[in-house]
């Protein structure tokens, strides 16, 4: 049976004290979750520390948004697998569309991070997706396609998540129909050698149409950006119907 995982990814917001404030409301919220879901928060390096020793005890997991494939060494600006594991960090996205779109970030980058993010027991979270003029062009399938091609040279797929992300339904409010998202995400399964592989939807998901992105056979959980940013809000998604 496939795992479902609700994660928020919270990129550049919410300082220490504002990362605590949410997760004393996010947690009085959680009492009727049912257990088999699980729930990742994925933070800003700066509130990893503080969220780690508050969730002790708690079923929701510690996520990370990085992650170097050295495991030390003159890299300004990177954190290794070695300093999240000692946080009691348990998963990190690798190649959202905003690190590639923005930070350089390649195929073959996307495939070191990921290799390094299993060597220290880290599940990383795979983000792949289509532009709107990939789209537009008929390009979707290929273009995933060749990214799940590149990035999951010797990745093992007993230790990952993926994330469908059309970048085009990023932040814009404008989700992708959750029939065309079950069809692209049903495509990405039919790539993968190992089937129970949980792949998510990103882009744009809320509190009003988290019951209608669930309830597609091919969606395994959610990756949500500011929706997950509200306690209130968050839980109301990761309580789905
Ligand atoms: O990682 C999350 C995605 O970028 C989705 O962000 P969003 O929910 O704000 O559209």
């Amino acid at each position: 049976m496939r795992k479902i995982v609700i994660a928020g990814n919270w990129k550049m917001y919410k300082t220490r004290a504002e990362s605590l404030e949410f997760l004393q409301g996010f947690m009085s919220c959680l009492t009727e979750t049912p257990e088999e879901r699980e729930v990742v928060l994925c933070v800003p390096f700066t509130s990893l520390a503080v969220l780690s020793k508050n969730l002790h005890g708690s079923r929701i997991r510690l996520g990370a948004q990085n992650v170097h494939w050295q495991e030390s060494g003159a890299f300004t600006g990177e954190i290794s697998g070695p300093m999240l594991s000692e946080l009691g960090v348990r998963y990190v996205i690798i190649g959202h569309s905003e690190r590639r779109q923005y930070f350089g970030e390649t195929d073959e980058t996307v495939n070191l991070r990921l290799k390094a993010a299993q060597k220290y027991d880290l599940i990383p979270i795979l983000c792949v997706g289509e532009t709107k003029q990939q789209r537009d062009a008929g390009e979707t399938e290929a273009h995933i396609f060749s990214q799940l091609e590149k990035d999951l040279v010797g990745v093992d797929q007993n230790k990952l998540v993926i994330a469908y992300e059309p970048i085009w339904a990023i932040g814009t409010g404008d989700t992708c129909e959750t029939k065309e998202a079950n069809r692209v995400i049903g495509l990405i399964r039919s790539k993968l050698t190992n089937p129970d592989v949980p792949i998510q939807y990103g882009g744009s998901v809320k509190p009003e149409n988290i019951d209608e992105v669930m309830a597609m056979p091919e969606i395994d959980g959610v990756l949500v950006g500011g929706a997950s940013l509200e306690a209130a809000s968050f839980a109301r998604i990761v309580n789905y119907q």
